[in-house]
């Protein structure tokens, strides 16, 4: 198994988890593998929540590159694992790498092109090697500038804290991609903070920063902390290319630890890396970290600055890059709206989803409708583009396969469809009724609106249905019911002499995390789930927010 090259140092004594891993340990039996330092020391660190501040990885270079489909990558590197081996005089966790370890990415060599001061454009190849590798880099660090760094809001040049040289970005171009190579999206499956500012983040976008050359004898980078670029900026991403050099280690710091990526020749091989790799570490932006003083070489880096942004699933509400007029369903829809005989008066129409969405669970409903998928995804970014109200909604349809437990309605006759006003919830009410009395007392415990909606689809299979109510039921036995929603997305159409003239459809309000009926008290929010009629999965859910009515 390929492990980055890295120590671990934890500092952990100034931090109440010491306290707390201590007082474990005391409480546990020795027998029981507690109490030991070891176990101390991993516990403190693991309650510390910085296990995941950082992380890096090795990319090798090959000549010829044989193309793995990513399942098979997957599959070969599981099955080829190996244990990690501790090299004890370097103290550094290894993994040994041969040539043909496929637990490692690969890539071919790669160029870099730059504007030289000299000629009108320059290339050199990466792995540096052999004289005329020598040649290039010397002319690469004689185009790059000396690098400066921000203070205090200025770019400050002062080589007692940094002495190394820079080109910006502008002025370089490569064919090594962190997309192609997997770094990306490893860097978002294990640094991503799941939301940002309230918004949940499911995809990383790593921006070009600048290209850095640290020299011997004594190029390095005193301790500092890289300013954010922006607001959605959540790391930074450093890659070091394959050029021969010593030192320079870059050590990360968080919260009393921290972790050194060394890079040089002999730490990789050490290491029992592949010689000439690519290695590269991410971390996050309050992280403290410099780069130690080069002893041998030149490393060469380029830096990127991280920025959380939407990924797959998360795009259906915010996706700029689609152009909804490129999806097929886009002029049949165009062509309906125009069509004076489609819903001349007007309406709302609605198209029950065809995937499962948990909408009855806060975290995942208010990630609606960003993560809609397939065809649902389609009809929502169509409607919108074409300008029209859309929303999703939770819904009791009359004329789908619901239960249809309700009869006539004399002050609406024409609704049909029970629409929730909330996503994310899931209402526990001690209301109750018969089978033909008590339905509009039970109605009234659960939000919504009596609407009349054009149906544009069956409402599919049941498994696409979820509880949004558990309700009692009165008969000859007492007992529990629970009414069904499925998740359907609505449009507002105007008439068609004025398509934009719509008929009003409430606006969804936002679904409160927990509501107590004041008369009721919290313990019997646990009531319902003792009782032996209620589906009891329906409730188990944690996640489920249970809004008590009596
Ligand atoms: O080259 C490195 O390892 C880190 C460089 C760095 O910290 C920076 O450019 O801000
Ligand atoms: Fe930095």
């Amino acid at each position: 198994m390929s492990v980055p090259v890295q120590h671990v140092n934890d500092a952990h004594e100034e931090y109440d988890e010491e306290q707390w891993a201590r007082e474990q340990a005391e409480r546990n039996r020795p027998d029981a593998g507690w109490g030991d330092d070891i176990s101390r020391e991993l516990c403190a660190f693991l309650a510390s929540n910085s296990s995941t501040f950082s992380c890096g990885g090795t990319i090798r270079i090959v000549c010829h590159l044989i193309l793995v489909p990513p399942l098979c990558r997957f599959q070969s590197a599981n099955e080829k694992r190996r244990s990690p081996k501790t090299n004890k005089d370097t103290n550094t966790v290894s993994g040994s790498a041969s040539d043909t370890d496929d637990s490692i990415a690969t890539t071919t060599p790669f160029a870099l092109r730059w504007d030289s001061n000299q000629d009108r454009g320059r290339k050199i190849t990466f792995p540096v090697t052999g004289e005329n590798g020598k040649v290039d880099l010397a002319a690469l660090q004689q185009d790059c500038e000396p690098a400066s760094f921000g203070y205090q809001g200025k770019d400050v040049h002062d080589e007692t804290y940094r002495k190394a040289f820079k080109m910006d970005r502008s002025a370089f171009s490569s064919d090594f991609c962190p997309y192609e190579l997997g770094i990306v999206n490893t860097i978002a499956q294990v640094l991503l903070p799941e939301r940002m500012e309230g918004i949940f983040t499911t995809g990383v976008r790593a921006e070009l920063y600048k290209l850095n050359i640290y020299s011997a004898p004594s190029g390095f980078f005193k301790s500092h902390v890289d300013t954010p670029r922006s607001e959605t900026q959540f790391g930074s991403l450093v890659v070091s290319l394959p050029c021969h050099h010593e030192g320079g280690e870059l050590i990360v710091r968080h919260a009393g630890h921290s972790v050194t990526f060394d890079w040089g020749t002999t730490a990789v091989a050490a290491a029992g890396l592949p010689a000439n790799s690519i290695h590269w570490a991410a971390f996050y932006s309050d992280c403290e970290h410099e780069v130690k003083e080069l002893t041998a070489g030149h490393r060469v880096t380029l830096t990127y600055n991280l920025y959380y942004d939407l990924g797959v699933g998360d795009l259906a509400a915010h996706a700029p890059a689609l152009q909804a007029s490129s999806l097929p369903l886009y002029e049949k829809v165009r062509d309906a709206l125009a069509a004076p005989t489609f819903l001349p008066q007007g309406g709302i129409l609605g198209m029950f989803c065809t995937h499962a969405y948990a909408h009855n669970i806060g975290s995942a409903a208010a990630a609606l409708p960003g993560v809609l998928k397939g065809a649902d995804m389609a009809l929502y970014a169509v409607f919108r583009a074409l300008g029209l109200r859309v929303d999703v909604r939770a819904v009791f349809s009359r004329d789908g396969n619901c239960e249809d437990e309700d009869d006539e309605d004399e002050e609406d006759p024409g609704f049909n469809t029970h629409v929730g006003r909330r996503l994310g919830e899931l209402v526990v009410t001690h209301t109750g009724g018969s089978d033909c009395d008590g339905w509009d007392r039970i109605w009234e415990q659960w939000p919504n609106d009596k609407l009349t909606v054009c149906w544009l689809t069956k409402p599919g299979s049941d498994d696409l249905q979820q509880a949004s109510m558990v309700h009692m039921t009165y008969g000859n036995n007492a007992g529990i019911g629970a009414i069904y929603t499925r998740l359907a997305t609505l449009v507002c159409v105007g008439p068609s002499d004025n398509r934009g003239d719509a008929p009003d459809m409430p606006k969804r309000e936002q679904a409160p995390t927990l509501t107590f009926s004041p008369n009721l008290p919290a313990a019997s929010l646990a009531a319902p789930v003792a009782l032996p009629v209620l589906n009891l999965t329906l409730l188990s859910n944690s996640e489920l927010t249970l809004i008590a009515r009596s």
